[in-house]
């Protein structure tokens, strides 16, 4: 890849739990009141080529809303780094915000909950143009018009409020609050989970045709594997906040390489290798507060072996297409660790 758009480098987000303190997602897995620390995201490193739409996918609580709010730069990596175009994203929200962050613009689930229930639409898609200079007075209306119908809508709907539209003309709206940001970078974090089916197809279509027209460089979070298949160039495949699988959308769908990726897609019926009823995971996602040793997935993993138990594998390539794979079953075996085979 020539220069990327977007590099994460040794990323890791630790997130310090204070006690008694409740932290969504936290209870849910572990049920546990102590203070403590999450390891959210562990040594991630990926780039992004100008065009290129990357995935992230895994199940709940792997780290992919974290990994796109670091790059989204709403929270600072605990180490590691992230630049865009070769600058490092910047992280200080709270007084004068960095202009490279409005190059990257975040796109969420609840396209409700992002969109202030008693501003007009046109106000809102005009705000943050406005307030980082991008707009020149008496260009908004006009402005705001063209993003209206760049996404479909109306540009009369400009005088509306937000609950005057449905869920899927929201995700639109949304779609252009961001896209006046003249953004490098989109992160779209479950950007279509709360629609139903045949209204996300629209949106992702809108998306689709919206990434063509611009040449859209985007990251697109999701546990929906169809819909990844459907929309991206290449996935990450990401468990307990570590990247497992990265690979081209082609050949992780032909020949998922790890163990994890191959029982996620067993798991979603659809996607099944030719069985007939799906299969769920076996057992519980690990604690992020307590990780297990060795591979993070070896509790879980059919094939795990002594060496799984001990030692963690690296993210390394494993086919000359440029897949890359964390796993001992690609790199030497998962039998009798190293140092074991020494002694
Ligand atoms: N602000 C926070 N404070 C403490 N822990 C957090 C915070 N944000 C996320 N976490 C924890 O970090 C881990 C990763 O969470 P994250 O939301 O990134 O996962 P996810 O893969 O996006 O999950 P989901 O699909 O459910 O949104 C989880 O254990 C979560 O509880």
């Amino acid at each position: 890849m020539s220069t990327p758009l977007l590099s994460v480098e040794g990323v890791h987000k630790r997130f310090t739990r204070k006690p008694g303190l409740v932290v969504q997602g936290i209870d849910r897995l572990t049920g546990r009141t102590s203070g403590s620390t999450v390891h959210a995201l562990s040594d991630i490193s990926l780039a992004v080529a100008r065009g290129e739409v990357l995935g992230l996918v895994g199940e709940s609580g792997c780290g992919k809303s974290t990994l796109g709010r670091i790059i989204s730069g709403i929270y600072g990596p605990s180490e590691g780094k992230v630049q865009l175009a070769g600058k490092s994203v910047a992280t200080d929200r709270g007084g004068s915000i960095d202009k490279l962050t409005t190059k990257v613009q975040m796109i969420h689930q609840d396209p409700f909950a992002s969109l202030n229930p008693r501003m007009k639409v046109g106000e809102t898609i005009a705000e943050g143009p406005r307030v980082h200079g991008l707009l020149k007075s008496g260009e908004a209306r006009a402005r705001v018009r063209a993003l209206l119908e760049q996404v479909g809508l109306e540009g009369a709907y400009a005088d509306r409020l937000p609950h005057q539209f449905s869920g899927g003309q929201r995700q639109r709206i949304a779609v252009a609050r961001a896209l006046a940001m003249e953004p490098e970078l989109l992160v779209l974090d479950e950007a279509v989970a709360s629609l139903d089916v045949s209204i996300q197809a629209q949106v992702l279509n809108l998306f689709m045709a919206l990434r063509r027209e611009l040449n859209l460089t985007a990251v697109f979070i999701s546990h929906d594997l169809s819909v990844v298949r459907h929309v991206c160039d290449r996935v990450a495949i990401m468990y307990l906040g570590r990247i497992v699988e990265l690979a081209s959308a082609e050949t992780l769908y032909a020949a998922p390489q790890h163990p994890y990726t191959k029982a996620l897609f067993a798991s979603i019926p659809t996607l099944g290798t030719g069985r007939a009823a799906f299969q769920p995971i076996k057992g519980e996602i690990p604690s992020p507060l307590n990780p297990p040793g060795g591979c993070a997935f070896h509790p879980r993993c059919p094939m795990a072996g002594p060496r799984c138990k001990v030692e963690l594998p690296v993210l390394k390539p494993t086919l000359d297409n440029g897949s890359m794979v964390a796993c001992h079953l690609n790199d030497g075996g998962t039998g009798a660790p190293e140092k074991a085979e020494a002694a």
